[in-house]
C-alpha cells in the first residue's frame, strides 16, 4: 500500500497507464479508421498505447482531437492528425477515448477539470464508442462525492456574471470563474475563448434514487437528478457547455450518446475494473 504522497502519485500514474492499455487493447481494432483522442493526463497513456501498436496498424487511422492538448499528443506521437470539423456530415468515429475527473455508479461523468470539455462533448458524441479511462480516485457512487471543485461549466465571459447568479439560485454552493493561476492572471480561457465557471452541488441523484417514491431530483430540497441538472444548466443564458456527459440507461452505441459504453479504471491493486452502464 502507498503511504508517501510520492508513492500515491505513482500509483495513481501506474493506474492510469494500466487502464489505457487494457482500454485500447479492447477497443482499438485494426480495421478502425477514425479514433477520438481527448484530453488530460489520463489519455497520455492513451496516446502511448496506441503508439505503441506501431506504424502498421496506426498508418490506416486518423485522429481528432479534443483540443490544444491532445492536438500536440497526437502530433509528436507521430500519428495522422485531423479535426473534428473534417469529419463528413453523416459519419462517425470508430471510437473516441477520453478521461474523467469523476463516473458514479450510472456511468455518468463530471468532465472539464482541465478546461476541455465543449470539445470533448463533440468528439464523444460523434464516436460510435466512446470509452472512458481512469484511475480508481474517479470512481464514486455519485458525481459530486469525491469531486468537490464543482461541475465545470463552459461560459461566454460576459455572461459570467449572469450565470452565477443563476447557478446561486439553482442552489449551488459557492460557484466561482476558475482562475487561470498560477500559469494566467485573470480567468482560465479555454480552447474556445470561453470561460470555465465551477458550479459545486450537493451529490447528484440517480434514477434509483428518484424512483418509486424516492427523492424528487428537481432541486426543490437542494438535491439535483443528474439529468434533471444537466438539462437546467445547459438552457441558461450565456452557457455554451457543460461538464456533465449523462444520459439515459441503455443509450449505448449510438450516435450522439454521451456515456460512455465502457469505463476503465486502474485500480490500486494493479487490476483493471471495467464497468459498462446498467441497462
Ligand atoms: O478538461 C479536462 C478533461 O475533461 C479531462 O479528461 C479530465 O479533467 C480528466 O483529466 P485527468 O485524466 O488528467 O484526470
Amino acid at each position: 500500500m502507498a503511504t508517501t504522497a510520492e508513492e500515491q502519485a505513482k500509483l495513481v500514474e501506474t493506474s492510469k497507464r494500466l487502464a489505457a492499455y487494457q482500454a485500447v487493447k479492447d477497443y482499438l481494432l485494426p480495421e478502425y479508421t477514425r479514433v477520438g483522442i481527448g484530453s488530460g493526463s489520463t489519455v497520455v497513456y492513451v496516446v502511448d498505447a496506441i503508439a505503441a501498436l506501431g506504424p502498421e496498424v496506426t498508418s490506416k487511422m486518423v485522429f481528432y482531437p479534443t483540443g490544444s492538448q491532445s492536438e500536440e499528443l497526437i502530433e509528436a506521437a507521430g500519428l495522422n492528425l485531423q479535426y473534428i470539423s473534417k469529419l463528413p456530415a453523416g459519419q462517425q468515429l470508430d471510437v473516441a477515448f477520453d478521461g474523467a475527473d469523476e463516473v458514479d455508479d450510472d456511468l455518468n461523468l463530471i468532465k472539464g477539470g482541465g478546461a476541455c470539455l465543449w470539445q470533448e462533448k463533440i468528439v464523444a458524441t460523434s464516436a460510435k464508442r466512446f470509452i472512458c479511462v481512469a484511475d480508481f480516485r474517479k470512481l464514486s457512487p455519485r458525481l459530486g462525492t469525491a469531486w468537490k471543485k464543482g461541475i465545470p461549466i463552459e461560459v461566454l465571459p460576459m455572461a459570467a456574471p449572469r450565470v452565477l447568479d443563476e447557478l446561486r439560485r439553482m442552489g449551488s454552493q459557492n460557484p466561482r470563474i476558475r482562475p487561470g493561476l498560477p500559469g494566467k492572471a485573470g480567468a482560465t480561457v479555454t480552447d474556445n475563448g470561453m470561460w470555465i465557471i465551477d458550479a459545486p452541488f450537493a451529490p447528484l441523484l440517480l434514477p434509483k434514487d428518484t424512483e418509486s417514491g424516492g427523492q424528487a431530483g428537481d432541486g426543490s430540497n437542494g438535491l439535483w437528478a443528474v439529468d434533471v441538472l444537466a438539462d437546467a444548466l445547459i438552457k441558461i443564458p450565456g452557457v455554451a457547455e457543460i461538464g456533465l456527459f449523462y444520459g439515459k440507461n441503455g443509450l449505448q452505441v449510438a450516435s450522439g450518446a454521451q456515456k460512455p459504453v465502457a469505463a476503465y479504471f486502474g485500480m490500486a491493486d494493479g487490476t483493471v475494473e471495467v464497468r459498462s452502464p446498467p441497462s
